[in-house]
């Protein structure tokens, strides 16, 4: 497995914003996190992406236990294996489209500016490389933002409602760019409100005031190939007020 977790949670106070989860993603699958606001997505989402750590559990990534890593180690891991696309685009206003892609090279010491046009190319914007984000549209400026997170070839996709603020023709572009990372072969997590950006993924799961309340599969064929891998279903050992959350009510609630 390409991700693992292992009974994590994380605790503001009395707040367990994440209560006891384990899950288990491939390489390969395409796992949207739903669930309300305050259910405890983005926190997830921070934990696999190394940029918060878990109160309890163990995170594994390609074999390597997250844990165990100081902050420098944490920012390679980060660095290298993982793309960030976030809701509100964190691009460098006094940069152009170009050079903010060029930003994430060159944390990797490797500036290329050929790689960068053509990044942002494949988001469809190589008539905008030398606009500043103000002089973009929302959609604009996400695109630009997937090809900052696509420039280091990561292995992980992490989109946290990576088409929150855009329109629909806006939000199927960035779908497109999504399905064929994904069929590239490129692992991606989406965190979403957005019931059609969840249906493009191959599985979910669904998060209730940090507890998981249920998992559905959306292809067949990749559950089949999950679990031929040995892959099992998400679970937790944390109860919520009027669900049993064992794996059979998980399995009864994916049902439905
Ligand atoms: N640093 C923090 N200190 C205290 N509580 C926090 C902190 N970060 C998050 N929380 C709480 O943890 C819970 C989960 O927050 P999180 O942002 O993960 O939810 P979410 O599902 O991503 O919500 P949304 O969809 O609104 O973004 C919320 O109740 C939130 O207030």
């Amino acid at each position: 497995m390409l991700l693992e977790l292992e009974h994590i949670s994380k605790i503001y106070g009395d707040l367990h914003a994440v209560d006891d989860l384990n899950l288990t993603v491939p390489e390969g699958q395409w796992l949207s996190i739903v669930g309300s606001s305050g259910s405890g997505k983005t926190t997830l989402m921070n934990i696999i992406g190394c940029m918060d750590t878990p109160s309890k559990g163990t995170v594994t990534l390609d074999g390597r236990v997250l844990n165990d890593l100081n902050a420098k180690q944490l920012a390679d891991v980060r660095k290298n294996e993982i793309g960030l696309v976030f809701q509100k685009f964190h691009l460098v206003p006094h940069l152009t489209a170009l050079e903010n892609v060029m930003m994430a090279q060159y944390y990797h010491s490797v500036v290329n500016a050929d790689e960068a046009r053509e990044a942002l190319a494949q988001v469809g914007l190589a008539d905008r490389a030398k606009h500043l984000p103000g002089e973009l549209s929302g959609g604009e400026q996400q695109r630009v933002c997937i090809a900052r997170a696509l420039i280091n070839c990561p292995r992980l996709i992490l989109a946290d409602e990576p088409t929150g603020n855009l329109d629909e023709h806006n939000e199927q572009l960035v779908l497109d760019i999504l399905r064929k990372q994904h069929s590239q072969g490129t692992t991606i997590i989406v965190v979403t409100h957005d019931t059609a950006v969840a249906q493009c993924s191959e599985r979910e799961i669904m998060l209730n005031h940090g507890v998981l309340v249920g998992e559905r599969w959306n292809d067949e064929q990749a559950r089949q190939r999950y679990e031929a891998q040995g892959g099992l279903p998400a679970s937790t050992g944390a109860h919520l007020e009027g669900v049993l959350a064992d794996d059979q009510t998980i399995q009864r609630i994916t049902k439905q």
